[in-house]
């Protein structure tokens, strides 16, 4: 940093603050945030220099900002355009034939709208896998949002067709890759072994390999496509996909519901990521995953929404409760996925999931991404335990601030960087325009 070179100093005061330390999960106290940076957190309100700004944190519970590793921003265009049905007639009969017609107008309005949602709800970092990527990428430069973008790419078509995706995909990924003031990281991601030939996959691999990066599936997801895969290829997707190379790149799957003993270990051995999206899979009828066994074996577990058409929103604190929920219920066992690992899937296996090693906690060098919940509230009350409340109790709807990269980004549940109103008129006008096209 040169001389010249402004620090913008603050701090906040009189707060509580989820730390997710075994010892101690809250402290009340203070926080000291320089730029894009967390430089100090403790229950000390430590000497500084006269002037800085401080922020009153009186009844605010601060976290680190969700994650949520797994989605298809621009469909909110078509959340509750196809609900009550099975994955695969959702996608063959409603989803693709309206994707189809998606232009990257229709992208850009899409992911606006659940972008706004997100970053209200206290998400402050996502991962979105579609098309029109250029829309996307942009949407998170004038957000303010963090975000792990990739070019999804469905191979059943012509391999002219195939190339010139593929090609797509990678020109995106390199072009994009620390854009936004680093906010912006890149992936590789075929969509699904059920919609990408082997062959095409192991493209993907050798790009991921090429340009260094991380790469991002759909995997297991219904109990057919696990039977598909055996039928076609002779292997479940998780032997297919190590076979294939997938494995030997950094790689993070979403689903993963339909896996036997021997995948897990599979997934564990070669540090293979799940994005875990309950609310998805319940209502797609998908099933439930293994989550307790997959974290017993050492996989990393985090948190996704999936697209709001399968959702059907973009709510982490709902995710969050879900997972802690629906596992205590088919295991019968009420300790599985407590508060606080429920937490630690929202936030910090979140940012282990999609390869950032600098947000997901509250800790001084980490990034100054972070959401203040409104305790002040019947439903907060008493204050007994507050990671309890966040999970079991909270909703999107707590969310009274929320910074990404140290810059305020909503301010008393108003998005600061966002043209909220122009951006649900203009969500309401896509669909109108896909439904008459
Ligand atoms: C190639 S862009 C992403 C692609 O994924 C589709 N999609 C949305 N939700 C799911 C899901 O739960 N499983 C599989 N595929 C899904 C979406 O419609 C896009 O076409
Ligand atoms: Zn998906």
């Amino acid at each position: 940093m040169t001389e010249n070179t402004k620090i913008n100093k603050w701090m906040i005061k009189n707060g509580s603050f989820a730390v997710l330390d075994a010892g101690k999960p809250v402290i009340h106290g203070c926080m000291v945030i320089e730029n894009d940076r967390i430089t100090y957190i403790g229950e000390e309100t430590p000497e500084l220099e006269s002037g800085i700004p401080v922020v009153d944190g009186t009844h605010l519970f601060f976290l680190p900002g969700l994650i949520n590793t797994h989605g298809h921003a621009a469909m909110s265009l078509l959340r509750g355009y196809g609900d009550d049905m099975a994955l695969q007639i959702w996608l063959e009969e409603k989803m693709w034939p309206m994707e189809a017609k998606f232009t990257s107008n229709d992208v850009y309005r899409g992911t606006s709208l659940s972008v706004l949602e997100m970053l209200k709800g206290g998400t402050t970092t996502f991962l979105d896998m579609y098309d029109h990527m250029d829309q996307v990428a942009q949407v998170v430069q004038e957000s303010g949002i963090r975000a792990s973008l990739m070019r999804g790419v469905i191979g059943l078509c012509p391999e002219d067709v195939q190339r010139h995706k593929l090609n797509e995909a990678i020109q995106f990924a390199r072009d994009w890759n620390g854009q936004a003031d680093g906010r912006i990281t890149t992936m590789i991601s075929p969509h699904a072994p059920y919609t990408c030939p082997p062959d095409f996959i192991e493209k993907f691999v050798q790009a991921a390999h090429d340009l260094d990066l991380p790469m991002h599936t759909h995997m297991s997801e219904t109990k057919a496509e696990v039977e598909q895969n055996v039928r076609d290829y002779g292997l479940r997707p998780v032997a297919h996909l190590e076979k294939l190379g997938m494995f030997s790149r950094p790689s993070l799957v979403a689903h993963a519901v339909h896996l036997n003993d021997e995948e897990i270990e599979i997934l564990a051995a070669n540090h293979v990521s799940v994005s875990h999206n309950p609310g998805s899979n319940l209502k797609l009828a998908s099933g439930v995953a293994r989550v307790t066994d997959l974290l017993k074996a050492g996989v990393t577990v985090s948190l996704g929404t999936d697209g709001a058409a399968s959702n059907n929103n973009l709510d982490m604190f709902e995710e969050m409760r879900l997972a802690a929920l629906i596992h205590k219920g088919v295991s019968g066992d009420p300790t599985a996925i407590p508060a606080m690992e429920a937490l630690k899937m929202g936030t910090i296996y979140g940012a282990q999931s999609i390869f950032l090693k600098d947000v997901g906690t509250l800790a001084p060098g980490m990034k100054a991404d972070f959401i203040a919940l409104n305790t002040d509230q019947a439903h907060f009350l008493p204050h007994t335990d507050l990671i309890s409340h966040a999970i079991y109790s909270a909703s999107s709807k707590d969310v009274e601030h929320v910074w990404v990269d140290g810059k305020q980004v909503v301010k008393h549940g108003a998005c600061l960087t966002l043209d909220e109103e122009r951006i649900r008129r203009e969500a309401q006008a896509a669909f109108d325009g896909l439904l008459s096209r």
